[in-house]
């Protein structure tokens, strides 16, 4: 959410994003909306002062003259009043409008419509030759019975999986690995929950725009977040952070959950996109500066490369564009992963920079050098999101026997194996 002051005085710019990112949004309709609320508060206001300068005559006047300005004084509250439920609404509507305002992309963002312009920054580690027939990621897992796709479509529908055996300890060793790793760059594990009340949706932005995405619980107050960045997000919201409070630096692992109801038909076999599956995602607040923000940004994308670089897989890294970044993005790139069976670089981290519109709408605020109250930064990537990376790990670390090598940095989680599997 941005500030109505900065929209007033850049409405230029705000249109600007609204047509880049394709956000279906009148600004001037917002503007006049505003206006509104502003000139019908002036007039409550000045109600209010009418009245207060009634009230002041009442013991100066005489007996005669006081019951009229009494009178006064009742039928100016009684107006007052009157206006409220209007004045309610009218900040009801400009609240709604002002969720749906996008944030303006960074200058170096490339404008385009969808994921096809995304724009390829670098390619980074050797892609696998084979000598032999590889196999795709279903293959090795069945192959080794690691998974049993069809019996957990039997108890959980399309878009489930289960691991068993080694497969289920890969899946873990990699959690570990990565909640180690991040731990050890200072930034504090959090093990949390999916289940979240439904205003964390509209603090992280996800709402309005993502419901159809979002698992609700019947009966409940509650909801199903797709990412740990819901839960974190609203720790605090609300609060006033102290300036020495930033930055906070999170890596929580969670539970996440999608309902996937625009992917009909895509990824429909094995890993890639199902329903449930855990991420550790990590998380920044930091103090609201551009130069600070920017500098986490690549704190947050260069951790998650060095989770890839340690489990030897070679990826690559795109810059969203204005039409496939979201209406919070500032900036944001993300990070592909090479999928052999599919000869394709498949996407398995998003990292975005946010300013202050997030916070905006979470209440997330701290007093600055100055003493000011101003709103946070936040910052998001994903650290590692399990079973989707499992893909690129099997399919290009497999071995013709359909055994799997164990990087370097996973052997300490799988009791120092270096292969894994039944050849
Ligand atoms: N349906 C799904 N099944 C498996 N993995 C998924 C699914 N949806 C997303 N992911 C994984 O989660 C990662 C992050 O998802 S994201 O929506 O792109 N971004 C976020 O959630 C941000 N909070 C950064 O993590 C994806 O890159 C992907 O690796």
């Amino acid at each position: 959410m941005l500030d109505m002051k900065f929209i007033r005085e850049n409405a230029g710019a705000v249109k600007h994003a609204v047509e880049v990112k394709g956000v279906p949004l009148d600004i001037d309709e917002l503007l006049r909306l505003d206006r509104e609320l502003v000139d019908l508060k002036q007039r409550v206001e000045a109600m209010q002062a009418e009245r207060n300068a009634n009230a002041k005559l009442v013991p100066k006047a005489t007996p005669e003259e006081r019951p009229t300005l009494i009178q006064k004084g009742k039928d100016l509250a009684e107006e007052i009043k009157n206006l409220d439920p209007a004045l309610r609404a009218h900040e009801d509507n400009l609240r709604q409008l002002l969720l749906r305002v996008p944030n303006i992309p960074h200058a170096s963002v490339p404008v385009g419509k969808d994921d096809s312009e995304n724009v390829e920054l670098r390619r980074e580690g050797r892609r696998p030759e084979f000598d032999f027939t590889p196999r795709d990621q279903v293959e090795l897992l069945e192959g080794q019975g690691w998974s049993d796709f069809e019996r957990v479509a039997r108890v959980s529908g399309s878009r489930s999986y289960l691991l068993k055996g080694e497969g289920a300890l890969l899946e873990m060793a990699v959690q570990m690995f990565a909640m180690s790793f991040l731990a050890g760059r200072g930034f504090t594990p959090l093990s949390t929950t999916a289940l979240v009340r439904p205003e964390t949706l509209v603090n992280s932005g996800h709402f309005p725009g993502d419901e159809e995405s979002v698992y609700k619980l019947e009966g409940d107050e509650l909801m199903l977040a797709g990412t740990a960045e819901v839960p974190v997000n609203s720790l605090y919201a609300g609060e006033q952070l102290s300036a020495d409070q930033l930055p906070m630096a999170f890596s929580a692992i969670s539970g996440a959950f999608r309902r996937e109801a625009g992917s009909a038909g895509r990824d429909v076999r094995g890993l890639i996109r199902v329903h449930e599956f855990r991420k550790v995602e990590q998380y920044v607040i930091c103090r609201a500066d551009e130069q600070e923000g920017l500098k986490w940004f690549e704190t947050l994308l260069g951790n998650a490369e060095a989770i890839l670089q340690a489990l030897e897989l070679p990826y690559r890294v795109v810059q969203n564009c204005t039409g496939d970044m979201g209406a919070g993005k500032v900036l944001m790139y993300d990070i592909e992963t090479w999928v052999p069976s599919e000869a394709k670089y498949r996407e398995t981290h998003s990292c975005s920079y946010l300013g202050d519109w997030q916070a905006r709408r979470t209440g997330l605020r701290y007093r600055d050098e100055h003493g000011k109250l101003v709103y946070a930064h936040t910052l998001n990537n994903t650290g590692i999101a399990t079973p989707r990376i499992l893909v690129p790990l099997l399919e290009n670390h497999q071995r013709a026997d359909g055994t799997i090598h164990v990087p370097e940095a996973l052997r300490p989680y799988l009791g120092g194996k270096a292969v894994l599997g039944q050849p």
